[in-house]
């Protein structure tokens, strides 16, 4: 099968340090896959290279076949990523719906075919409530952001994201900051947006919930690939248990110096 996307050889510099160094991977479509690693393992900037927001002085990145590389963020969006950040930045002053259907209406422009139709404000407004459904939080359409807890600003985002059709969803620490319950509930949604048939790459570092939900892992630490494979075989592996108890103690140091 052909990938969805192949990550291959990438290396970031930023001036003296090597954010990532010839790491890659490839992700088949409809795949959940976990991408994992310490703090300062890579992550961000493996996201970063996918979306476009940092250009690799090595290496690849192709989506269906086509080398993406070198192209601007806004034209990778329009081939089929999307994303989902970890800040949620929603219009604060608009209403939920109207946050959506906005994204909505702007996923029709990045088409000059889409364009045309773009008077068509109603079915921007339909598809919005039918993304609101999708991620469940269609009783808040009318509210203001300002108004909702994070567990559904995260929903939120999401479904700003759906609304420009990505083929792939980038996901950056979505469940950061929720309660249990919250969290879990959230990667459910995440799972049925998955079995719907969404490709989905999550960042996280809520380990149970990435256990649970995510078909593939691949790690990261120092930039390099570390381990890739069934989750429940990465998890095990001692290279990713000492990444994972070495980042911990450098983390906790400070505090008992
Ligand atoms: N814009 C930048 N300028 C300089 N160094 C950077 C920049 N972005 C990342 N780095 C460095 O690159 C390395 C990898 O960082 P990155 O944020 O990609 O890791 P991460 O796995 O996402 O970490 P975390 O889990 O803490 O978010 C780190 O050493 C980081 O300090």
């Amino acid at each position: 099968m052909t990938a969805l996307l192949s990550v291959k050889g990438v290396t970031v510099r930023f001036g003296g340090v090597t954010a990532l160094e010839d790491a890659g991977f490839d992700l088949q479509p409809g795949e959940l896959l976990g991408l994992l690693g310490p703090n300062g393992a890579g992550k961000t900037t493996m996201m970063r290279s996918i979306t476009g927001v940092v250009t690799p002085q090595e290496g690849d990145v192709t989506l269906q076949g086509r080398v993406i590389t070198k192209l601007p963020t806004h034209q990778r969006v329009r081939l089929g990523l999307g994303l989902s950040q970890q800040i949620v930045r929603p219009f604060r002053s608009m209403s939920v719906i109207d946050n959506v259907t906005l994204a909505a209406g702007h996923a029709k422009t990045l088409s000059p075919l889409g364009a045309l139709g773009h008077r068509h404000r109603d079915a921007e407004r339909e598809r919005a409530r039918e993304l609101l459904q999708r991620v469940g939080i269609e009783e808040m359409a009318e509210s203001e952001p300002s108004s909702l807890p994070l567990g559904m600003l995260k929903r939120l985002e999401v479904a700003r994201a759906l609304a420009l059709d990505p083929k792939l969803l980038l996901l950056d620490e979505p469940l950061a900051g929720l309660n249990h319950l919250e969290a879990g509930r959230l990667a459910d949604t995440i799972v049925a947006l998955n079995r719907d048939g969404l490709s989905i790459i999550l960042i996280e570092h809520n380990l149970s919930e990435v256990l649970r939900i995510c078909q593939r892992l691949v790690v990261l630490d120092n930039g390099r690939n570390l381990a890739a494979g069934d989750p429940r075989r990465v998890m095990d592996d001692p290279a990713v248990q000492a990444a994972y108890l070495g980042s911990v103690a450098e983390r906790e140091e400070p505090a008992h110096a």
